[in-house]
């Protein structure tokens, strides 16, 4: 049955354990969230906000408790149906960039698309559009060591947006930058999102978080 929400998080619980150790992470966590809104996520180091990102984004299951996208539990899916969800429903933008450095800006903006079914000219197509909707279509044939901080994380962003997810996730994706540049990319977040994409962005910038819709604050468990 649909919620209505576009991801709803039910009583999550999260624990590591390392050797003798045993971290709580999340305990009995809820959130909903919105199509078309902004959150931001807040809260001290070491305080569980890139592992709920990683458990929203289906890239770690959760030791119990329910993921719901679009009204259907992530992680009841088999692995190929998870791979499905992250590279189509999801784009992940980290605080370092990982871009592959012996490719140029719009090879690397493509790649989430070759791994599809697209052809290599269709890829190009799309992200020659995205790059110019960040602001980089000057620097397509740029190498990642040629580009800017605030290039590079732009160029992130790009193919994040390759396969139209619905949702972007951000994990201090302005951490590395200036003041100049993390605000740079920030208001470019929020164009996307006004453009209809959910986003989710992890901060320690108090500011910034001041300026999405809802800001969740996660404090130790
Ligand atoms: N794979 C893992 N194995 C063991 N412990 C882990 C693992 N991943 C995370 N942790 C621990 O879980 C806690 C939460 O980590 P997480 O990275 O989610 O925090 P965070 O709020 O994003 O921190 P920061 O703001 O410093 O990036 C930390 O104490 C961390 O040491």
């Amino acid at each position: 049955m649909m919620s209505g929400y576009l991801v709803e998080l039910i009583n999550i619980n999260k624990t590591f354990k390392k050797g003798p150790a045993v971290i709580n992470v999340l305990s009995d966590f809820n959130l909903r969230v919105e199509k078309g809104q902004f959150i931001s996520i807040v809260g001290p180091s070491g305080v569980g906000k890139s592992t709920l990102l990683h458990i929203i984004g289906g890239l770690e299951r959760p030791d119990s408790g329910i993921v719901n996208f679009e009204g259907e539990a992530v992680y009841k899916q088999k692995n190929a149906g998870l791979d499905s969800y992250r590279n189509n429903e999801v784009g992940f933008v980290f605080q370092f960039h990982y871009l592959l450095n012996d490719f140029t800006a719009i090879e690397n903006v493509m790649m989430p698309a070759l791994i599809g079914k697209i052809s290599r000219n269709e890829a190009a197509k799309r992200a020659a559009e995205i790059l110019e909707k960040v602001g980089m279509s000057d620097r397509e044939s740029h190498y990642p060591m040629e580009l800017s901080g605030g290039e590079q994380q732009r160029v992130a962003v790009a193919r994040a947006l390759m396969n139209n997810p619905k949702l972007l996730l951000a994990d201090e994706p302005t951490g590395n930058l200036d003041k100049k540049n993390s605000y740079g990319v920030f208001e470019l977040f929020k164009k996307l999102n006004e453009e209809g994409v959910t986003v989710i962005l992890v901060t320690h910038d108090e500011h910034l978080s001041g300026l999405s819709d809802k800001e969740i604050k996660l404090e130790k468990v």
